[in-house]
């Protein structure tokens, strides 16, 4: 229930807001529904073996291997509609008057008078907006939930600052970001032990370069290994441990620590544009949910609790695979303060 509640209203919703201006509690869960479909259809055309080797694209439907392809039709007949609705609905809202600014509407003042051309280009760039922002973002906090429960620690810990430093009387704010060490630590940890893009996205060269004596042709396919990155023991002490403290020195963040963000964004020009929004994001989202409630184990009807493992998927994007859990409000007040803030 919650993983569909913060698909629906919190990350995409924000993210709707971001791209196309349509305020986030008037955005109907139909484009939510139409994006992530188009979404969920990137990635599996993106699949590991297409994504290594892109030749692979080219087979036709008929051969073995070349299954994916007769989905195509029906994936560009969807991700059309993905790519015309929110726009419409955005152009209508920002003809009223009724639209927040947004990136479509920066890129419709800049380029205005050449619309007829770049329609299409400019809703391409809206709708990566959110593919390329909502799984990952999504998927990085729902990895929130797997760690708390293998380390309750750990959610201690977060709550005893968020309840020293907000209290029960409101939810955190982004302002109380300086305040909150450790829940900067915990969104840290997040995106090094549970990195979304395990080999980033494929970059290519577009002329011959040498690394550390090691030719690499023109026109070759690159990846970033991240993963690998983030889980080297030469770079973090017992890595597959879940522990935010790393990231920790005499109670504040510690730069001499590798930040997980310089390759969990990827690298170079295509580096991630929404890293910023993406850690802000994040940073509110962990902070009010471990206020609001305590995960806690599921257990089955005998009391023994569900086990909890780290199990990921693999592909372009990396997920948790599903595990079962429940979760508590911790004060009273926590529902007052959850409606109130979704009214604001
Ligand atoms: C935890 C969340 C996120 C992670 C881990 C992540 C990671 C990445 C990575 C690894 C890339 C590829 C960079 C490269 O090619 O080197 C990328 C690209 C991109 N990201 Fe993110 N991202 C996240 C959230 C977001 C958000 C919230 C947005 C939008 C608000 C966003 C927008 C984009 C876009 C538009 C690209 C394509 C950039 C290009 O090809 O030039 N991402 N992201």
């Amino acid at each position: 229930m919650i993983v569909t509640l913060f698909r629906a209203r919190s990350f995409c919703k924000s993210l709707l807001n971001v791209a196309y201006g349509l305020p986030a509690r008037d955005v109907g869960q139909r484009f939510v529904t139409l994006l992530s479909d188009m979404d969920a259809s990137v990635t599996e055309s993106f699949g590991p073996a297409a994504m290594i080797l892109p030749w692979l694209r080219r087979i036709p439907s008929w051969c073995p291997g070349g299954g994916w392809q007769r989905k195509l039709g029906g994936w560009q007949r969807m991700s059309q509609k993905a790519l015309d609705e929110p726009f419409n609905a955005a152009q209508d809202a920002m003809s009223r008057g009724a639209a927040d600014p947004s990136i479509l509407s920066h890129l419709l003042d800049r380029d205005g008078t050449e619309l007829e051309v770049k329609e299409d280009a400019i809703k391409g760039v809206i709708s990566t907006v959110f593919i390329a922002g909502a799984d990952t973002t999504v998927e990085t906090f729902l990895a929130l939930f797997c760690a708390v429960l293998r380390h309750p620690e750990v959610q201690k810990r977060a709550q005893d600052e968020l309840d020293t430093v907000v209290g029960a009387d409101r939810l955190p704010q982004l302002s109380d970001k300086p305040s909150l060490p450790y829940i900067n630590a915990l969104v840290k940890e997040l995106l090094r032990w549970h990195n979304v893009f395990p080999l980033c996205i494929p970059h290519s060269t577009t002329q011959e370069d040498e690394y550390r004596g090691w030719r690499i042709p023109s026109g070759v396919t690159v990846l970033i290994n991240s993963w690998n990155i983030l889980h080297d023991p030469k770079t973090y002490c017992d890595p597959e441990e879940f522990d935010p403290a790393r990231f920790l020195k005499d109670g504040k963040l510690n730069t001499d620590v590798f930040d997980p963000a310089t390759v969990a964004f990827g690298a170079g020009r295509r580096i991630c544009p929404g890293r910023h929004f993406a850690e802000d994001s994040l940073f509110i989202n962990v902070a009010s949910v471990l206020h609001a409630f305590s995960v806690v184990p599921a257990v089955d009807e005998r009391g023994v609790p569900a086990p909890v493992e780290h199990e990921v998927t693999t592909g372009l994007i990396s997920v948790v695979k599903p595990f079962k859990y429940s979760i508590r409000p911790r004060f009273a007040a926590v529902e007052a303060l959850i409606r109130n803030s979704i009214m604001d």
